[in-house]
């Protein structure tokens, strides 16, 4: 039997990045949380500790800030492919650069005063190989919630089973959603923003008799619109809303008072793609 050294690879996570666009007294701010990460033959400092080819972590780190001071920052995607292609072009014996990037909102509330938004977490995961190059985008925690329109029945009932069926029910999620890029060009900004709409529109306009089915429905009006786009993946928390038992208070409660679950919560997860897009030439993850 011999142990060999398997699929490995090495970057610096979570390098936390503001820059600021200073214009007269009028700033601009741009948040982000940018991780590094390369492959290629990285044999050699694994078995002998050689570190002839290993550009240090900390290296990278200072790269996303000294990049963000020549080029900008822009939108995360044209950041990541700057950041990926110079580590693939740089650095002997590295072939793969993955440069993973959240975005963090900010709202405008002066020349240079900013709100910090909750609402939801952009990402870019950008990916130089030998193969190619792949471009993903996302979405993090973007909570939503229909308050009726949401039907869930016909399931399963075995004798474990308690869940009552409903006709009307609240529906609500926080949408995690990947979206791979057909290409490694285009309006990064207007995409992110068609995508976002659509992924909204479709959750408020579906008649949802399962999360799995606005679920399709939300990968279907996105792939309908956005021809950039081949493939998206979903993951979306059934964040559950329990219809109160307000009986022994003598009230009674039509669809009015809800106790809003925590833990557990269901996790409908799947991916919509078109049929005929090329497929993915690297591994990409929700
Ligand atoms: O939309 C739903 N899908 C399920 O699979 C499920 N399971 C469950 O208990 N509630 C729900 N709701």
């Amino acid at each position: 039997m011999a142990i060999v050294l398997g699929p490995n690879r090495y970057g610096k996570a979570e390098t936390r990045l503001v820059r600021v666009v200073r214009d007269g007294d009028t700033h601009a701010l741009a948040d982000l949380n940018v991780s590094v990460s390369l492959a290629g033959d990285l044999t050699a400092t694994h078995v002998t500790g050689d570190n002839s080819a290993v550009l240090p972590t900390d290296t990278m780190k200072n790269t996303v800030y000294a990049f963000a001071r020549e080029h900008g920052v822009g939108e995360p995607e044209a950041f990541g492919l700057l950041l990926a292609r110079h580590f693939v072009k740089t650095v002997g014996h590295v072939d793969t650069a993955t440069v993973t990037i959240e975005s963090y909102g900010w709202r405008r509330l002066g020349p240079h005063s900013f709100q910090r938004t909750g609402d939801l977490t952009r990402t870019a995961t950008v990916t130089v190989h030998p193969g190619g190059v792949q471009v993903v985008s996302g979405i993090s925690d973007l909570v939503l919630l229909n308050t009726t329109a949401s039907e869930f029945h016909g399931f399963i009932k075995d004798r474990y089973t308690t869940l009552a069926e409903t006709s009307d029910r609240i529906l609500a999620t926080a949408v995690n959603a990947r979206w791979r890029h057909l290409g490694d060009e285009a309006d990064w900004a207007d995409s992110f923003d068609g995508v976002r709409d659509a992924l909204v529109s479709a959750f408020v306009n579906t008649y949802s008799h399962s999360l799995q089915q606005t679920l399709l429905s939300m990968g279907t009006v996105v792939l309908s619109q956005r021809p950039e786009v081949a493939e998206v993946r979903l993951a979306l928390p059934n964040k559950h809303h329990y219809l109160v038992d307000l009986a022994p208070f003598g009230l009674d409660n039509p669809g009015q008072v809800f106790q809003a679950g925590d833990r557990p919560y269901g996790l409908i997860e799947g991916t919509v793609s078109r049929d005929d897009a090329p497929p993915a030439t690297a591994d990409w993850y929700l």
